[in-house]
């Protein structure tokens, strides 16, 4: 096929072969085998080469280390003379990272001609530019993703200024390195890094860190990460080059560091896209209207999916975006409208923190009623060591429904799940306190948050074993 001179229409063409744009490709090739797909630099996705997997790797690493800060208490001696090899460290990230990127490059390896390398650009709702070539086409995807914030002057400040598309690159790590920005991946990588070794001092622009909304849950996760390194919050932070590294200032604060990693958040890749063809109204921040059930751009035939459409920035959302953009992109007759999941964030710090359904900022104080469980005392937590954080459980006063939780809690990431499993069944909590709990387990923590929840609600029957109190010993809650 030529496409230089190509007038054949395809059925679909795909921007972007990031997560959004592979669910996308996988429901697209169900329905026709004419379309493209076209991916800017490297083929393997965000969240293999640079984001998600990377990112666990290194905690998971800086964890194992961490341990060790537990081993005395349990009986165990030599703990201080472990040590890190943080270069064979970063060459596993750098090995998993490969060996996933490699398993995400595959499902395109067929396609031959069908994948294109290069820029793609709208020039129109029904044409797409990429290597000179014009391609005509019914449904157009875009999937393009999101690139990290790094204010334009910072550009200059060359390569003691990472984001974490180069940290896992470096062969090794800097000895003092601030982070700046507490969103989900600041608290990650600061955690990370501190653990590793690296002396991290970390400034957060606003008092809120990963997410969080719950004022209490947010001091708790606060107090935690700052016994662990110098945490700066409230001001935003600015660099400057100087000889011996970057000088870092927020408010009063002024630090000189060897390395700063820039977290500042992450913004949608519609530079040059040529969204402005569409002839839809754009915002301020040049999006054009989407609709998250459909994934439809205005009445168009396009479809905007993952991060790129700036509605959630989260791997599985930019999955489920795909899957919906790609389905209704191959429908002759109206968009079909999706219900969206229940809404589940999870940040890899240690103890986890998660927001589970409705954010404690979105709730009416006056209809909610709020349970929560701190685990300093709680059994297995303290057995285990892992006896720090707190979560907290909003439910509707009138109907006793679960609406949503917030959370920096020891395998947050596990109950989190459970949590939104129950929302996603609009289940009460009296409902949820008919499961079984087993025993000894972290659970038994959220089931004493869901108790605290009943007590606030009418009493249905006293033969009901979601009755069955607490005793309040250690031991055996
Ligand atoms: C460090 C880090 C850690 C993360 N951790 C987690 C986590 O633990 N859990 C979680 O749920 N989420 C996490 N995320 C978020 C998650 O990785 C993203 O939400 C997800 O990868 C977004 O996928 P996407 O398809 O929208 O974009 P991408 O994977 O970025 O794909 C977009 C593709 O489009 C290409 N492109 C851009 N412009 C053009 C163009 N004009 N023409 C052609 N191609 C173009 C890009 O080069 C890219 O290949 C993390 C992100 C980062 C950075
Ligand atoms: N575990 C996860 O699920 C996970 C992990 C990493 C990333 N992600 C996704 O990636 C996206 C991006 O994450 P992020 O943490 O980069 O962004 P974010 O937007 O969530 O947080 C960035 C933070 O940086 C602060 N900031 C901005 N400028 C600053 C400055 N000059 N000095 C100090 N602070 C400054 C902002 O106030 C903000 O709180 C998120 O939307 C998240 O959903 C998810």
């Amino acid at each position: 096929m030529d496409r230089n001179t190509m007038k054949e229409t395809l059925d679909v063409v795909i921007i972007g072969a990031g997560t959004g744009g592979l669910s996308a490709l996988r429901e697209v090739r169900k329905r026709t085998q004419n379309f493209v797909i076209i991916n800017d630099g490297a083929w393997g996705t965000v969240c293999a080469r640079v984001g998600c997997m990377p990112s666990k790797a290194l905690i998971e690493a800086a964890n194992a280390y961490h341990r060790r800060s537990t081993f005395s208490e349990f009986g165990i001696q030599g703990a201080n003379s472990l040590t890190t090899d943080i270069p064979t460290v970063l060459r596993r990230v750098r090995q998993l990272r490969d060996h996933f990127v490699a398993s995400t490059v595959k499902t395109t390896d067929d396609l031959g001609r069908r994948a294109i390398s290069g820029r793609a650009r709208l020039l129109a709702p029904d044409r797409v530019e990429v290597n000179g070539q014009q391609l005509y086409a019914r449904s157009i995807i875009i999937a393009t993703g999101s690139s990290p914030i790094v204010p334009e002057p910072w550009n200059k400040l060359g390569k003691r200024l990472f984001t974490t598309d180069t940290l896992f690159e470096q062969e090794n790590l800097p000895t003092r390195m601030a982070v700046l920005g507490m969103g989900p991946i600041g608290v990650e990588m600061a955690q990370a890094l501190s653990r590793l070794g690296v002396d991290v001092i970390a400034f957060g622009g606003n008092q809120a860190i990963g997410g969080l909304t719950d004022p209490q849950v947010n001091a708790a996760a606060i107090e935690l990460l700052g016994c662990e390194f110098s945490l700066n919050l409230g001001e935003k932070a600015d660099l400057t080059a100087i000889n011996e590294g970057l000088q870092v200032r927020a408010g009063d604060s002024e630090v000189v560091v060897d390395a700063v990693l820039a977290a500042l958040g992450r913004r949608p890749i519609i530079d040059g896209l040529g969204l402005e063809t569409l002839g839809v109204s754009l915002n301020e921040q040049g999006m054009p209207p989407i609709n998250p059930n459909t994934m439809q751009v205005a009445d168009l035939p396009i479809f905007m999916a993952g991060d790129v459409n700036g509605q959630s920035a989260i791997l599985h959302e930019a999955a489920d975006e795909g899957h919906i953009a790609g389905f209704n992109a191959t429908r002759l007759a109206a968009p079909v409208c999706f219900t969206r999941r229940t809404p589940l964030a999870i940040v890899f710090a240690d103890p986890n923190i998660a927001v589970v359904g409705s954010q404690y900022c979105a709730l009416e104080s006056a209809t909610t009623l709020v349970g929560e469980v701190t685990f300093s005392n709680q059994g297995r937590a303290r057995v285990g060591q892992h006896n720090k954080g707190i979560l907290r459980l909003y439910a509707a006063a009138d109907s006793g429904r679960l609406l949503g939780a917030e959370m920096c809690a020891p395998s947050g990431e596990h109950m989190a799940h459970l949590l939104a499993l129950a929302i996603d069944r609009s289940l009460t909590v009296r409902e949820l306190l008919h499961m079984p709990f087993y025993h000894p387990v972290l659970e038994e923590g959220l089931r004493t948050a869901l108790r605290m929840l009943a007590a606030q609600l009418p009493v249905d029957s006293e033969s009901d074993l979601a009755t069955c109190g607490a005793f309040d010993t250690e031991a055996l809650d």
